[in-house]
């Protein structure tokens, strides 16, 4: 969502038709359209809303509104969409974490063992770069349960297309390669891991499962979901980060790692605007850059305003918040919101 807002609806997708959803969407946008704007606030996907809702989300504002705006990012390449938008928010937690690995002297991806948690839009793109980029997936869930084991290219599409019938990983026909758990997250069934990134919903990493991530070797923990730890789980990783840098478990939250997809939301509608389309490559330079400033701006904020012993890697999580604060706080006073002489 670009602008202030955020919303959702009690609607359970699960078990009804595309017709029906279809049916909710231009009711849902009946209303909603009197309250959204191309420079109000632009709605986008997130759980349960992929490039078919929107669709028909598009549809019913446009009908609405007699007007083609650049209102709804996640749009279909014909008719507004951007290239990488559907990937953005996994690719782009991929190379904000290959930034953190670069920085903790930690290589590359390769070799690196990842648990992934959710099977949806973020999960799955994140999964494919990662191993495109040489690391192995060793985990994928849903709102049922969990898959452990080696994750190929061929699981995911099969998994991506059970996903848009809404279907659940109880139905993946899973070969050797992968366990089925039922009604458990990946976190603490993985085996050694060195990368966990929690990419299904809000607080699906408890504190217990915090500790069993870092006894597993976990370095590295970065959300593709919003808000995918609970606040012990990232007190368990920030304790670890100032205890010592060899075994320090790092932690990056969401409003950072995943900026990538509201960013390319954003460069969806610079398109828009200007009436043009991006290639493939552009957008994903674009991606690359706008998370490379995102770890950076996160790590330099931190050095500036949170005192850290020597060696000990910067607060991410102090660091992305203060960043966004200073950036509102500043504007609102150029604004003239609030006054002090500075
Ligand atoms: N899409 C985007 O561009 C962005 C998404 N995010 C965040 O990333 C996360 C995933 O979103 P996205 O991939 O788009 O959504 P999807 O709907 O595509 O996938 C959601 C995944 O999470 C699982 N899930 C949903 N609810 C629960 C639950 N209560 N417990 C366990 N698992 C659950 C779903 O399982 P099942 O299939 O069984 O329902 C599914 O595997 C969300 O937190 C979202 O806010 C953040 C930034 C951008
Ligand atoms: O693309 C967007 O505007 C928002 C994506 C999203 O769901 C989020 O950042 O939470």
């Amino acid at each position: 969502m670009m602008g202030g807002g955020k919303g959702g609806a009690d609607f359970d997708p699960k078990g009804k038709s595309d017709n029906e959803i279809r049916r909710f969407c231009q009711s849902f946008m009946a209303e909603l359209s009197k309250h959204i704007g191309a420079n109000t606030d632009v709605p986008a996907g997130d759980i349960g809303v992929g490039g078919r809702e929107i669709g028909y989300l598009f549809g019913a504002y446009r009908k609405a509104k007699n007007a083609w705006e650049g209102v709804l990012t996640g749009k279909g390449l014909n008719w507004g969409g951007s290239l990488i938008r559907p990937e953005a928010t996994g690719y782009g937690l991929i190379y904000y974490v290959g930034h953190m690995l670069e920085y903790a002297g930690a290589g590359d991806w390769k070799g690196k063992r990842v648990a992934i948690s959710g099977s949806g839009n973020v999960a799955q793109y994140a999964a494919l770069k990662a191993m495109e980029l040489g690391a192995t997936v060793i985990s994928l869930s849903d709102s049922k349960g969990a898959l452990v084991g080696e994750v190929t290219v061929e699981d995911i599409e099969a998994i991506a297309s059970l996903k848009e019938d809404r279907q659940s990983l109880t139905s993946y026909a899973a070969k050797d390669n992968l366990k089925y758990i039922e009604g458990a997250r990946p976190w603490l069934h993985v085996g050694q891991v060195d990368i966990a990134l929690p990419c299904a919903t809000q607080n699906e990493v408890s504190k217990e499962e915090a500790e069993g991530l870092i006894a597993a070797g976990a370095k590295f923990i970065a959300e593709g979901s919003n808000m995918g730890c609970t606040q012990e789980a990232i007190e368990a990783f920030e304790a670890t980060r100032k205890e010592t840098q060899v075994s320090a478990a790092w932690y990056a939250p969401g409003k950072a790692a995943n900026c990538g997809g509201v960013a390319v939301s954003g460069l969806e509608m610079g398109q828009n605007s200007q009436r043009l389309a991006w290639t493939r490559e552009e957008v994903d330079e674009k991606l690359k850059v706008i998370m490379k400033n995102a770890f950076e701006q996160g790590l330099t904020t931190a050095k500036e305003y949170v005192p850290s012993a020597e060696g000990e890697l910067p607060s991410l999580v102090a660091g992305s918040n203060i960043a966004g604060f200073v950036k509102v706080a500043r504007a609102m006073h150029d604004q003239g919101d609030w006054w002090a002489k500075l």
